[in-house]
């Protein structure tokens, strides 16, 4: 402790002049993006991403281009070909579970027979159990507040406890996927009951998931004292998990992670990289921003029914006099998306179903009232009427939080079920392309000649 206190003495004392001498030497003028053509964001000049592959695993699709000009639709999004709302409806209208057949098909780019998809799911709960001593040894040694953190991290310490960690054949990175959506529900769970327990004070329970369980059943049995759970709770979980599980190649963590896999690295250390870029309030964690973006707006709006006053607290969140500070409207936006995101529409309805008559009905309304007031405050902010729509992020917190889910794990489910769509775009990588990603900057650093320690 005196340590610490010793370090942050001396690191307080510096970091003024530190702070000072960065910003004189590191200010890039806005207008050199223009000036050089510079694609910011990886972003051309209409909005529209750089294309930087080509994918068969899943197809974003948000806009048309109108002799040249975006023109926004209603989102669309497919896996494999397969529309993501029609898997859905397929799985609902048998009323089973979904989540194993969407891995499936995303990492082997067909539909699993009815035989297929039985010996998937066999292995899938197979692999579930984490290696001996794994829980004692990373978990509960070395707990973090963050249960991304822990994620991460544990999947690094996985290559430890994996006999061909480095070998990047299709067959070993395969094995390594399927063991990897495996073992990160049961990561999950584990790295939030220590956290539970060493950071917020109160008990942990460790209860070993039945074979029999898909993947969803499993995650609601181990987290809950009681192990307790209805069937229509589960195929909720799993609908969820179906939705999240893949967003094309482009999607901030996905990128990473094909950024990652081209270098040549492994397996673990390309998907802790995904992991740490899910975590981002921008993508996957706005889930969680959402929530807490809620209870701002909860406590700084009189009457939630009254849009004027709605509208002005959201006006101020954009101007960052409210909210976290980032002049984000969580929920709102995207990347390809104009008019829709089909999950977001799909959430919303199971939402809208799941909380009628329920303490979070009003919670519910507050936020429909934000998908609909957002892009007009936003126009009127920001001098621009390109069309927002609600995201995937702006309903799923809530949906979780009806089913008694913690926010500690909103953005680790995320990332339970992205890990199927990262594994696909690592073997597609792999498989498809060999070449290291190494796009350019452009350097406007002026020269300057070397000065000795002496002379300065
Ligand atoms: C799983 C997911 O990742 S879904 C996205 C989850 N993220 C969020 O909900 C956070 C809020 N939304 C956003 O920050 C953005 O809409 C993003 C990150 C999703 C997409 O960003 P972009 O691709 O840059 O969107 P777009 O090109 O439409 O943005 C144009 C400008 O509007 C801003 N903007 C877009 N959406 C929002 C928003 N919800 N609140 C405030 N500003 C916004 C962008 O920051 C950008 O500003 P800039 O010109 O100063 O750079
Ligand atoms: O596509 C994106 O940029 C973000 C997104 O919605 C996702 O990854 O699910």
């Amino acid at each position: 402790m005196e340590k610490k206190q010793k370090e942050n003495a001396l690191w307080n004392q510096s970091m003024e002049q530190l702070c000072k001498e960065y910003r004189m030497n590191n200010h890039i003028d806005p207008e050199n993006f223009e000036r050089f053509k510079v694609k910011r964001g990886l972003r051309n000049a209409d909005g529209t991403g750089v294309v930087a592959g080509i994918t068969q695993i899943c197809n974003v699709h948000g806009y048309v281009l109108d002799e040249g000009e975006k023109a926004p639709i209603d989102g669309e999004l497919t896996y494999r070909g397969i529309s993501v709302t029609d898997l859905i409806g397929g799985c609902v209208r048998e009323n089973r579970f979904g989540f194993e057949e969407t891995v499936y098909l995303l990492l082997f780019g067909c539909l699993p027979t009815a035989q297929e998809l039985h010996s998937f799911t066999q292995i899938i709960a197979q692999y579930r159990e984490l290696p001996d001593d794994f829980v004692e040894d990373m978990i509960i040694k070395a707990p973090s507040p963050n249960v991304m953190n822990k994620l991460a991290r544990s999947v690094l310490a996985l290559y430890s406890y994996d006999d061909n960690p480095e070998d990047n054949s299709l067959e070993n990175v395969l094995r390594q996927s399927v063991q990897l959506i495996a073992r990160l529900p049961s990561i999950m769970v584990a790295a939030y009951q220590v956290k539970r327990r060493s950071y917020d004070h109160k008990s942990m329970y460790f209860h070993i998931p039945k074979q029999e369980q898909s993947v969803a059943e499993s995650i609601l049995f181990t987290l809950r004292s009681d192990k307790h759970y209805t069937d229509e709770e589960a195929k909720l979980l799993d609908l969820c998990l179906m939705l999240h599980a893949e967003h094309g190649g482009g999607n901030n963590s996905t990128f990473t992670t094909r950024v990652l896999t081209s270098s040549g690295t492994d397996t673990y250390s390309a998907i802790a990289g995904g992991i740490g870029a899910l975590k981002g309030p921008r993508h996957g964690g706005a889930n969680l921003k959402v929530m807490e973006m809620l209870e701002h707006i909860k406590a700084g709006v009189q009457n939630w029914e009254d849009e004027e006053e709605v509208r002005d607290f959201l006006r101020r969140i954009l101007l960052r006099e409210e909210g976290d500070g980032s002049g984000l409207i969580y929920g709102i936006g995207h990347a390809v998306y104009t008019k829709s995101d089909p999950r977001a529409i799909i959430l919303k309805r199971n939402a809208k179903k799941l909380v009628e008559g329920s303490p979070f009905e009003a919670e519910f309304h507050l936020l429909e009232r934000v998908e609909k007031l957002a892009p007009g405050v936003f126009a009127q902010v920001r001098g621009n009427d390109k069309p927002l729509c609600a995201n995937v992020d702006l309903y799923s917190g809530l949906v979780y939080k009806t089913l008694g889910i913690p926010q500690d794990l909103f953005t680790p489910l995320f990332a339970v079920s992205r890990m199927a769509g990262w594994c696909a775009h690592r073997l597609e990588e792999m498989t498809t392309t060999s070449r290291i990603m190494r796009p350019a900057y452009k350097s406007i650093a002026s020269a300057q000649g070397y000065v000795p320690l002496g002379d300065r």
